[in-house]
């Protein structure tokens, strides 16, 4: 596909001798979101760490832009543009909201003109909390702290690890609205997820991973007629 922005060919990830990751192929589109899905331990975690060279792939290989990413540290791969928002949303709890938001501010693909003012529109709850300090947020207003530290960065595609871990239903609702507002604005995302209906909410295509390999993949719409697939591998 030569629309695919990031591809992942046969990628081979181990855990110490553990064989994580056993041959993982799948595309991510241009301005698609595309959902990892798959039980605790499928390997969507190590998925991720593997495109951003947090863990090294044994085989296969990731292109980002037709480019391969071996060898690439991880901060040279978040410079060429991936934007990994980890489950941790690591936030600096001594900064305040402003402070977080200014510090991973980049002009990165310009074209996307995400800057502090237009966080302010999308996000308005940090607006709000634009004093406050990192650990005085509640666990969705650091998601979205986390999402918003990613978008000033201007990255071409973000990967999501469970966005909407450990958030009450509403809030949920909340950050997929986030993710459909980016969406609509032409971000490219790899979403990783625990929750079956929000995750096909915003997903184009459904990847579903079972140790370790791709079991599955379709549209959202697909998957809900999947009965099989969703009972075997996602337990829904
Ligand atoms: N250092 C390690 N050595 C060996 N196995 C490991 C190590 N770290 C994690 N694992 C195992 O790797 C598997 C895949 O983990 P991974 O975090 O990628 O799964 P996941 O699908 O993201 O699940 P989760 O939702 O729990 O994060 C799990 O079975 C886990 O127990």
């Amino acid at each position: 596909m030569s629309n695919a922005l990031l591809k992942l060919d046969d990628v081979h990830t181990y855990l110490g001798d553990s064989h994580i990751i056993q041959g993982v192929s799948f595309d991510v589109p241009a301005g698609k979101v595309v959902a990892l899905l798959g039980r605790n331990g499928a390997g969507k975690t190590t998925t991720l760490r593997s495109i951003m060279r947090m863990v090294q792939p044994r085989r296969g290989r990731i292109t980002f832009e037709g480019r391969d990413l071996a060898g690439m540290p991880t901060f040279g791969i978040a410079r060429a543009g991936i934007a990994f928002v980890q489950e941790t949303r690591a936030i600096f709890p001594s900064l305040s909201v402003e402070e977080n938001i200014a510090i991973a501010s980049r002009k990165g693909h310009a074209a996307n003109g995400w800057t502090m003012e237009r966080i302010y529109e999308d996000f308005p709850n940090l607006a709000q909390r634009r004093n406050n300090g990192g650990t005085q947020l509640s666990g969705g207003e650091q998601q979205m702290l986390a999402m918003a530290r990613a978008l000033v960065a201007n990255p071409r595609i973000m990967l999501l690890d469970e966005p909407s871990e450990g958030l009450a239903p509403l809030i949920v609702r909340q950050i997929a609205d986030i993710i459909m507002k980016l969406k609509q604005a032409g971000m490219t995302m790899l979403l990783v997820e625990q929750n079956f209906a929000m995750a096909t909410a915003v997903a184009d295509h459904v990847i579903v991973l079972g140790k370790g390999r791709v079991r599955w993949s379709g549209t959202s719409e697909e998957l809900r007629k999947a009965d099989e697939i969703r009972h075997t591998w996602l337990g829904v």
